[in-house]
């Protein structure tokens, strides 16, 4: 993988890579923060990161403030970009935010055109960390967070792999896709008509399910404006009652949608992913 950037911060480092990736057909970039002291010798646990509509690699490294904890806590952080991208990569032909490149939803697509790309299911959960265990000073340990769609794709990731992820966690995720229109416009695209397929990629209906326990925490703004159409997290609720799992939904009065009200709670997100990953 090839080095784009790399600057010091809070006494470690924060890097961009560049990596073909085989399962999307293109290359992908993602951001990295290494603590301090984690070397081959000392590798250190990572929390993976999915960010929401229209992200980059680069949106959660600027804006959630996140490096000076997770320096403290010896915590890494890998965040990868939100889709496929580059020539020959398709996007929506009408230039929309919540479809192609921005708007991978971390599934593995069945339909045309877009399954030659959009395979960030199997990049995130298969790809990309064995990548990262390979050339980072890191370990086999991981938890997964994400916002919004990303938030959809790390409960998702996490309820289908509990033996791989210690702890899931999520900020405004999209709970409940198969029931709102960014999930319904992406999935019937990216997976087509057949709706029982989708039920694989919608975090509430896993969640009713009875599955393998993986700590839960979800925060959500009241003052979200994409609360009642597109998140929905009374659905998680009302699953989690369904499978008698345990989940924490906090609900915060007078927080939106935007980085401000992930900044303001991302401490208490690492602490809980660090506590179930030894370090606490
Ligand atoms: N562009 C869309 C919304 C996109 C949006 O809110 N994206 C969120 C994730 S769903 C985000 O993190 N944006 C980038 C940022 O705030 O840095 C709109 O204005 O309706």
């Amino acid at each position: 993988m090839e080095l784009l950037s790399e600057n010091r911060a809070f006494g470690g480092r924060h890097c961009r890579y560049r990596h073909r990736s085989t399962v999307n057909n293109c290359d992908m970039t993602f951001a990295v923060y290494l603590p301090p002291f984690a070397t081959a010798d000392n590798p250190v646990p990572v929390l993976y990161w999915l960010s929401g509509l229209t992200c980059t690699d680069e949106n959660f490294m600027q804006k959630a403030g996140a490096m000076k904890i997770a320096a403290e806590l010896g915590m890494a952080i890998v965040a990868p970009d939100t889709s496929p991208r580059g020539e020959g990569v398709p996007d929506d032909p009408e230039g929309a935010y919540d479809m192609g490149q921005g708007a991978g939803f971390y599934v593995n697509a069945t339909q045309s055109p877009w399954q030659d790309h959009y395979q960030m299911y199997d990049y995130v959960t298969s790809e990309l960390p064995a990548l990262v265990e390979a050339e980072l000073p890191v370990t086999g340990e991981r938890a997964i967070s994400g916002h919004s769609m990303g938030g959809h794709g790390a409960l998702v990731i996490g309820l289908r792999n509990p033996n791989r992820y210690v702890s899931v966690s999520a900020f405004s995720p999209v709970a409940n896709p198969t029931d709102c229109p960014w999930g319904q416009k992406a999935f019937s695209h990216y997976l087509g008509d057949d709706k029982s397929s989708w039920q694989a990629y919608d975090a509430a209906a896993l969640l009713a399910e009875k599955t393998h326990y993986v700590p839960l925490l979800v925060e959500q703004g009241r003052a979200d404006q994409f609360l009642t159409e597109q998140l929905k997290p009374k659905a998680l609720v009302n699953a989690a009652q369904k499978s008698d799992t345990p989940l924490t939904l906090n609900m915060h009065e007078g927080y939106d949608h935007s980085y401000f009200f992930i900044t303001s709670f991302i401490d208490e997100h690492l602490q809980f992913h660090a506590s179930h990953l030894g370090l606490i």
